[in-house]
């Protein structure tokens, strides 16, 4: 178990929780069992997941996504937000926007700001991909649009990909998430486990339950709202190139998909918790 960090950040975007490790300096990532611990919350700090932040050559830091289970995600939209809270905030200065190296690409992120740093950040978060090799339709094949979800009869769902994988159910029952989610994120379909989104479609927006690959219920997931808003919008259930109302048990993000799916913003609060010294581990 080990990181090179000697000070972790604890933020948190509508209650979906995150330790920012800062590792530009050494350019040394944490391991799965450093996650599991640090993200424990009996035996360690407690979060659903850790930000590893690293060297990049294009943008301000590349963010590594841990999950609380020692897994890699690909991106993390309430995430993105604390990891930009933290490195404007601990810059000095109040750019207008800044770039974040991620799985999903390198992202522009604009901050705004209020009385203690940045307040809120709207970040251009890439395509909504229908065709992806962490989803059903593999690298080259046919979009999993408002399909029959195989092996179980009655459910519906749009395979997206956010740079992360989502399956989105829309007009299912939210509290079917704790009951279907577990298996759900395990499909076979989905060759790299799956976030699950159970959505029910207001009149002037969504309201949605994640069950988030590697750590489970969350009180709000950053890419499974754009997902859902992008599934809302392929369905003609909501319209394009609006901003649209996200509710999530944590409250409430803005998402704006555009017809061509071709970058999907999503704009929210984000939060400072507090900070601590990492105890000495082994391997440090
Ligand atoms: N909560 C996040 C997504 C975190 C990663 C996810 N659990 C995965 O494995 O893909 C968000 O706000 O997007």
């Amino acid at each position: 178990m080990s990181t090179t960090a000697e000070f972790f950040f604890k933020y948190h975007g509508l209650g979906n929780d995150f330790i920012v490790l800062d590792c530009r300096q050494s350019g040394t990532d944490i391991d799965a069992e450093f996650s599991r611990w640090v993200c424990d919350r009996r035996r360690g700090v407690g979060a659903d997941g850790v930000l590893s932040l690293l060297p990049s050559q294009t943008g301000m830091a590349r963010m590594v996504v841990h999950n609380a289970d020692g897994s890699i995600a690909e991106m993390c939209g309430n995430g993105l937000r604390c990891a930009v809270k933290y490195l404007v905030d601990h810059s000095g200065e109040k750019p207008e926007r800044i770039e974040v190296e991620t799985g999903a690409g390198l992202l522009s992120c604009t901050p705004v700001y209020g009385v203690d740093g940045v307040a809120e950040v709207e970040i251009s978060m890439g395509p909504a991909r229908l065709v992806a090799s962490n989803l059903p339709s593999g690298a080259s094949g046919q979009p999993f649009l408002d399909a029959p979800v195989p092996g179980h009869s009655g459910l519906r769902g749009h395979a997206i990909s956010m740079g992360n994988p989502h399956l989105v159910l829309l007009d299912q029952p939210l509290g079917d998430a704790s009951r279907l989610g577990p298996e759900l994120e395990r499909h076979p379909g989905f060759p790299e486990r799956t976030n699950v989104e159970f959505v029910r479609v207001d009149k002037d927006g969504l309201t949605v339950v994640v069950w988030e690959r590697g750590c489970g219920l969350t009180e709000a997931c950053g890419t499974g709202a754009c997902a859902a808003a992008a599934a809302a919008v392929i369905a003609k259930r909501l319209p394009a190139d609006a901003w649209l109302r996200v509710t999530l048990p944590g409250g409430d993000l803005h998402i704006r998909v555009p017809s061509d799916l071709s970058d999907v913003r999503l704009r929210g609060p984000v939060s400072f918790v507090f900070t601590g010294v990492v105890p000495d581990l082994p391997g440090r």
